[in-house]
């Protein structure tokens, strides 16, 4: 298999700690994207992923996965433990709506934030910026902090008692908040303690090893 990403991204680590997780990242070969040349807007790669994003997974037989979750539930369906996206119905169900709120309440918000509010990419990727709608997601990511926040205080993980792809999208949302300078809430002690409890797990820990320091 192949995984076209870029090392630092906040979405690339998602599929970059699934990898790690299940322990099969021998089974990969990593093709960078240079995000900051544009690299992921050319003819070539929209091929790969009609979005023009990062990553995208090629499978063996030649076809392409685009979007950390689809790629994260293909890459569990493989091999190893442990389970990222759930056993029974609910469980899938529960870690699917949590996935889908990381991205939608932090981590989505964040990369507007940063494609709109700050130079992003640079002028010559970033072909419109619209600065009021980017610091509006700024806002919506500072509450969906809070949101995740209140979530840790009844449980141990984001999508229930058990590490999951829920968890490694809110991690996004960390480092891509690193990324920005955006300080997650001092009064959001939960998410926090939860935060560093997953970087006492291997994976987490090797991948920010290589991205901006979480404050
Ligand atoms: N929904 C996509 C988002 C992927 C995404 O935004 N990736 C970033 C890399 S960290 C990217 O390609 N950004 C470039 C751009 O939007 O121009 C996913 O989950 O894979």
């Amino acid at each position: 298999m192949k995984i076209y990403d870029w090392p630092t991204g906040p979405y690339p680590a998602r599929v970059r700690i699934a990898l790690a997780e299940k322990k099969i990242q021998s089974r990969v070969e990593f093709v960078p994207v240079n995000l900051w040349k544009g690299e992921h807007k050319k003819a070539d790669f929209l091929a790969k992923n009609y979005s023009g994003t990062l990553p995208v997974l090629e499978v063996e037989d030649g076809t392409f996965l685009a979007e950390c979750t689809a790629i994260t539930v293909y890459l569990d369906a493989l091999e190893g433990e442990p389970t990222l996206t759930g056993r029974t119905a609910y469980e899938k169900g529960v870690i699917h709506m949590m996935t889908k709120q990381a991205e939608i309440e932090m981590l989505d918000a964040i990369s507007v934030y940063f494609h709109h509010a700050t130079p992003g990419l640079g002028p010559d990727v970033e072909l419109y910026q619209n600065r009021e709608w980017g610091l509006r997601q700024r806002d919506k990511a500072l509450r969906g902090m809070h949101y995740f926040d209140s979530v840790l205080r009844k449980q141990n993980f984001i999508a229930g008692e058990a590490f999951s792809m829920a968890d490694i999208a809110v991690i996004g949302g960390f480092i891509f908040a690193a990324i920005v300078e955006l300080p997650i809430p001092q009064e959001c002690e939960a998410l926090l303690a939860w935060f560093a409890r997953m970087q006492e797990r291997p994976s987490v820990r090797e991948q920010l090893a290589i991205v901006p320091p979480i404050h």
